[in-house]
């Protein structure tokens, strides 16, 4: 059984970041202890002059001085010691909390990524959080309880010294305060416009060879200066007001200080206090104004990490935690997708266009499905709900009857292979991505992925194999062999289900051929491989074509079958009205795993759009034989040998896309 838990004991129910901030109490408890050790240790300074103007001046006495002067010594050496553990503590409670927290944040981070939602600035909140706990910000909190205790010590010393710290306090906080209400909306505003012209810079990087190769360098740093002095504007606004107060409350916090020394002179000359209280208090007011000092100055670092920490304790709170699940047994590769239905992401309420509507279709152990249709007609989006990387708004996607949530993600992710359009490889070696960085993941099946999608030669030609570093700027391959990794990577293991979208955007002949190679081969063995296919080379070896038009199922069957409507004389789509979706299928009982697959159910015929007709004949000539470029050659299915009457089509098909002059 499976849930999700961050720590031993925790609630499943409860919010992981309060969680994590709970089990740092008595962490925070001894560091309070330390804090105060080191404010009683802070009044040595002033009782030391207390008895030296007070005691040593008036005795004259030398052995008292060097007595004195050696406890000091002592409660200063301890002050040191103490502050230095508290400061150790605090640092390695926010390690902890990193720590502890980290690993949901960035799954938190993933998770947002793949469904473009929020959540993406958790790892940077808990970091600034994390700041925090270790920085000066805290100590200062630390050190506030304590300036009631050094007040208190003033109004005993003379209450005339109490009020006056009281009152320079009350004015050095009004004018924090006022300060931050006077800032607080240019400094956010300009937060937001660093954070927008830090993304424009970042795609500018990422976008660097376009611009320079097409000049679009002047216009671009023209509209990032742009921004740029926007940015900067912004931060002046808000610093401008800030630098004033900064300096008003400086100058004040000084005049405070003479203001306690006049006044302790003033009553000295009327006898009330000694001429040694004059220094002590001075000394115990500066440290009654420090706690002060200090938050006032960390007052941005202060609510910069309010903000995370409100941001964390929501987003974990709303965060529903995955369902408890069982271990179910790996599944069989056999998929049923009943009306899928999805909506562009966005925020629900607000008019989110229908990207996929009611898609169904069975597959059995097996079964090699090509997804086809024009640009923008919804593959990807099957693609990533088939993965898991989307959820449907509707509909219901079932493996071997269960539903994905039904298992724990990592068993599940484990059976899934998914080749994305936009394959990003991870900064690592070619071994680690392979082996979705796995640390335990085997040599031997990491080259047994390799070999069966012919790419093992190529790595080891490679200075470092599969040692070589990839995914960062300095990645030494071109963009069909980080294709042909990620196809790696996808049948790593050999997963049961695999969906490949547009696995061969960037291959050459011979990749389709390793390509078609592979799919045959994971068929063979047991695994439903779904092919994403604009370039039709890509369906060679399904038995079961999918058509999409603008997110509806118009055809799904049989591969000869589908392809072989597409030939009818006067099918144009653009004539016709979309068929209906799809029923769900019967399809015969699966094969055993590593069996031969068995024969495809016969599928409907109807409209198909033009564009992907003329594109598929072509395909269906490289399914044929796949090494060599399209010509005339029938449309085969790996499960089922090619007929005559399939030939006959097919040399039609070529007879139609060479009138129309349409290329794969
Ligand atoms: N994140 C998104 N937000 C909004 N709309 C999206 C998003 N992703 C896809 N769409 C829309 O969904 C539709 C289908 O996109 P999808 O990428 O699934 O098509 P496709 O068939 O894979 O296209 P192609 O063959 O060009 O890759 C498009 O109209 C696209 O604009």
């Amino acid at each position: 059984m499976h849930r999700t838990t961050g720590a031993a004991g925790e609630a499943p129910s409860s919010n992981p970041y309060r969680a994590a901030l709970r089990r740092l109490r008595p962490s925070l408890g001894v560091a309070g202890l330390f804090s105060a050790a080191v404010n009683v240790l802070m009044l040595t300074g002033s009782i030391y002059m207390l008895q030296v103007y007070d005691r040593v001046l008036a005795s004259g006495s030398i052995p008292t001085l060097q007595g004195l002067f050696a406890i000091v010594v002592v409660c200063y050496a301890f002050l040191g010691i103490y502050e230095f553990l508290r400061g150790r503590l605090l640092a390695r409670v926010a390690v902890r909390l990193a720590l502890d927290l980290g690993p949901r944040a960035f799954g938190r981070g993933i998770a947002a990524g793949a469904a473009q939602g929020p959540g993406g600035r958790l790892l940077r909140d808990l970091d600034t959080v994390r700041a925090f706990l270790s920085g000066p910000a805290v100590t200062g909190l630390f050190d506030a309880p304590w300036v009631p205790i050094y007040l208190a010590i003033l109004f005993l010393v003379h209450p005339w010294f109490g009020w006056l710290t009281v009152a320079g306090a009350a004015v050095i906080t009004g004018v924090a305060l006022i300060n931050r209400a006077v800032t607080s909306a240019p400094i956010g505003r300009a937060a937001a416009l660093e954070a927008a012209e830090r993304e424009f810079a970042d795609q500018s990087r990422r976008g660097a060879e376009a611009i320079r190769a097409m000049g679009m360098e002047g216009p671009v740093t023209a509209t990032w200066l742009d921004r740029h002095k926007t940015t900067l504007a912004a931060h002046q606004a808000g610093s401008d007001p800030a630098q004033a107060f900064s300096s008003g409350s400086r100058a004040f916090r000084m005049l405070l200080q003479s203001a306690i020394l006049t006044l302790g002179a003033f009553l000295v000359l009327r006898q009330e206090i000694t001429a040694g209280m004059i220094i002590a208090s001075s000394i115990i007011a500066g440290r009654a104004l420090a706690p002060v000092d200090q938050v006032i100055g960390q007052w941005r670092a202060i609510g910069r990490a309010a903000d995370s920490h409100r941001r964390l304790i929501e987003a974990f709170d709303a965060d529903p935690g995955e369902p408890e699940t069982i271990d179910l047994p790996a599944p069989t590769g056999r998929i049923t997708a009943s009306r899928l239905t999805k909506f562009a992401p966005g925020q629900p309420g607000t008019d989110r266009p229908r990207i996929l509507t009611q898609v169904s279709f069975e597959l059995e152990p097996g079964d090699g499905l090509g997804v086809i249709g024009n640009s923008a007609s919804g593959k990807s989006t099957l693609a990533r709900l088939l993965v898991g990387a989307w959820r449907p708004d509707a509909g219901e996607l079932r493996f071997d009857g269960a539903t994905p949530q039904q298992w724990a993600p990592a068993a599940l992710g484990r059976e899934i292979g998914y080749l994305p359009q936009q394959v990003h490889m991870l900064p690592g070696t070619i071994r680690e991505n392979i082996a979705r960085f796995d640390p335990n993941a085997r040599d031997v099946d990491v080259i047994a992925a390799a070999r069966l999608t012919g790419v093992h030669d190529m790595i080891l030609a490679l200075p470092d194999g599969y040692a070589t570093r990839i995914g960062g700027p300095d990645s030494p391959l071109s963009g069909g062999q980080v294709q042909r990794l990620g196809l790696a990577r996808a049948i790593y293991h050999e997963p049961r289900i695999i969906v490949l979208d547009e696995p061969n955007s960037n291959l050459d002949v011979a990749g389709d051929d390793a390509l078609t190679a592979t799919i045959k081969t994971l068929r063979a063995r047991g695994s439903t491989v779904i092919v994403m296919a604009h370039r039709p080379s890509a369906i060679a070896a399904v038995n079961k074509v999918l058509m999409l038009q603008q997110g509806t199922v118009v055809k799904f069957g049989p591969k000869d079958e589908v392809l072989s409507a597409v030939l009818q004389p006067g099918t144009h789509p653009a004539a016709q009205r979309p068929a209906a979706p799809a029923p769900a299928r019967a399809v015969p009982p699966a094969p055993p795993r590593g069996a031969t697959p068995a024969p495809a159910p016969r599928g409907t015929a109807g409209p198909v759009p033009a564009g992907v007709s003329a594109k598929l004949a072509q395909g269906a000539g490289r399914a044929a034989n796949p090494s060599k470029p399209p010509n005339p050659t029938p449309p085969s299915s790996p499960s089922k040998p090619t007929k005559p009457a399939d030939q006959t089509k097919a040399a039609a098909i070529y007879r139609t896309v060479n009138s129309q002059g349409g290329k794969g």
